[in-house]
């Protein structure tokens, strides 16, 4: 049982867990985050992907009186957690750019109403900076109705909020403004650096030392290690001599997932002639993957190379117009099952595949996701853990796959120096001209090519466990109560504990060009114009 607010009625989580979410128990340290959280802690939250992190404010909302806010990135993650939300019964709004006039006129008369309906309403940090927003809340909160503020997916404060999405720098003013009583904050994060948690604790306001320190917020955090994701990196020349299409790639992740959907066409062809009654619903659902790449263009070919080799596929990008997105999003979360047992042996309709950029996923809650493949190098570590920890959040086993060639290593590596190149130029224009220099800009270049370079370093490692690499990356940041790190049990869920180092490394020898030849395939790339990266 925890405490209410105010410290009266005892309250009690399993059975609103069970009630209202249908889950029969807590994962670890869930009932203690939910607990600081209804006390009216200020917390920090720490969780590897598909930990369940949006249950310990979605919970707390449900119990009690009062408005849980919740600031979220993406209106695509709002979008699904508001369904879900509503889906168990619990009053869920949002305000956004494409709420109608008289629909937000109805949202806001209930949030001031003084005993409002809505228990969640989830908001961007554009909307929590404009000063309507700001009014509102000021008067929720002079009516001892706003209960708490929850910054779902927090590293994007440090992410973005430094250069492309200001206003979440501006997300201290809640800390600041509304008091007496002080409204509590939780911060939510699956990837936080020491330095990024640094970041985010700064800018919401929020006392960075723990409650054993004598500060206020209470900090939680568990491994970031995910056990059911089986973690490789493959090995690729795009230069070298004996590599003569220059395209190695493709044909591997064909012949990949050919072999995938042949094993299967042969499993669910044995139970068709032998045991049709056992063929449940899961043999028959096609097998969901994503696969990132680079650019929006990569997006449309490689999609259609695959649909034109009888592999589904469909492209996502940020440059899809909104009804396409969602359609093509829709599907992925939800895929038809085939109509009969016939289709369901073709290799057709076997898949369920999205070739993104990084502008697909965030809070994406599919959880029969079975690959997630980075076709080049993730353009950062901890993207490459948030991208990659979107497969397999039912926890049963899934594969997370790097296609990595040095020549696409040195076009990103390429591409992240001119962006620091140009923080430190703006600065020095800044220092001239006798204003405040760029800092900020520049320190997030720098992290931007540090997080890079650990993705390189971590394609490239052939001597460590990778679920080790990355929970030791993510483990300096994580400190509080519920501290797993250390932890990490592979059990030969990566290439390393499965082909142990020698094999391991003369597989890299083998598939990679070498240095030499990988730098003048880039000079002679850039000779030839090539100049970058477009967006997402
Ligand atoms: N105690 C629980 N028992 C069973 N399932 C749970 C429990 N808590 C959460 N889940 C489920 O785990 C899944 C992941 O939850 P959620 O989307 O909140 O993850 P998350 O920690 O926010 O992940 P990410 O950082 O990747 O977005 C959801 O399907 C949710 O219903």
């Amino acid at each position: 049982m925890a405490r209410g607010r105010k410290g009266k009625e005892p309250v009690d989580l399993d059975f609103t867990l069970r009630r209202v979410f249908g889950k029969q128990s807590f994962r670890p340290v869930q009932r203690e985050v939910i607990s600081a959280t209804i006390e009216g802690h200020d917390v920090f939250l720490q969780a590897a992907t598909s930990f369940g992190k949006s249950l310990c404010f979605q919970l707390p909302a449900v119990i009690g009186s009062g408005i849980t806010v919740v600031v979220s990135p993406l209106l695509a993650l709002m979008t699904n957690q508001i369904d879900a939300a509503r889906d168990r019964g619990i009053p869920t709004e949002t305000i956004s750019t494409s709420t109608t006039y008289t629909e937000r006129k109805r949202i806001e008369t209930d949030l001031k109403c003084g005993h409002p309906y809505t228990r969640l309403i989830y908001v961007t940090p554009e909307l929590c900076a404009t000063q309507n927003f700001r009014k509102l809340l000021t008067t929720i909160h002079q009516q001892g109705q706003l209960t708490r503020i929850a910054i779902d997916e927090a590293h994007c404060i440090s992410e973005w909020g430094h250069d492309f999405r200001p206003a979440y720098k501006e997300l201290r003013w809640f800390k600041q403004t509304l008091i007496l009583p002080s409204v509590p904050v939780i911060a939510l994060t699956a990837t936080a650096t020491p330095r990024v948690r640094e970041d985010i604790l700064t800018s919401l306001g929020l006392d960075p030392r723990s409650s054993s320190e004598g500060g206020t917020t209470k900090f939680f955090s568990t491994t970031t290690a995910r056990p059911n994701l089986h973690y490789e990196v493959r090995y690729f020349s795009e230069s070298s001599p004996h590599h003569s299409s220059g395209d190695d790639l493709f044909p591997n992740l064909l012949n990949w997932l050919t072999s995938i959907s042949s094993r299967r066409s042969t499993r669910l062809h044995y139970l068709h002639q032998h045991s049709p009654d056992n063929i449940t619903s899961t043999d028959l659902t096609p097998i969901s993957g994503i696969i990132y790449v680079p650019f929006r263009s990569t997006t449309e070919s490689l999609s259609a190379r695959l649909t034109s080799n009888n592999i589904t596929a469909s492209a996502y990008h940020a440059g899809l117009d909104p009804t396409t997105r969602q359609t093509v999003q829709e599907a992925f979360i939800r895929p038809h099952q085939p109509p009969d047992l016939q289709t369901a042996q073709t290799v057709a309709g076997s898949f369920n595949i999205i070739v993104a950029t990084t502008a697909f996923g965030m809070g994406i809650d599919a959880p029969s996701v079975r690959f997630v493949v980075h076709y080049g190098v993730p353009r950062g570590f901890e993207a490459f853990v948030q991208e990659s920890g979107r497969a397999g959040r039912d926890g049963k086993a899934a594969s997370c796959v790097v296609f990595y060639t040095r020549e696409e290593r040195d076009r990103v590596l390429y591409r992240v120096s001119l962006d620091v190149n140009r923080e430190l130029n703006k600065r020095g224009n800044r220092n001239n001209q006798g204003g405040e220099g760029g800092g900020v800009g520049k320190a997030q270049a720098e992290a931007r090519m540090k997080s890079l370079q650990k993705a390189i370093e971590y394609c490239e490692c052939t001597s460590r466990c990778r679920h080790e690499l990355i929970s030791e990356y993510f483990a300096a940041g994580a400190t509080g109560t519920g501290g797993l790190e250390g932890e990490t049990k592979c059990d030969f869920a990566c290439d390393y504990c499965k082909e142990g180092r020698q094999k391991l490394r003369k597989r890299m020898e083998r598939g990679l060009a070498d240095e030499e030849a990988a730098f003048e395939f880039s000079q002679r790339e850039r000779s030839n114009g090539w100049e970058g990266y477009e967006d997402i």
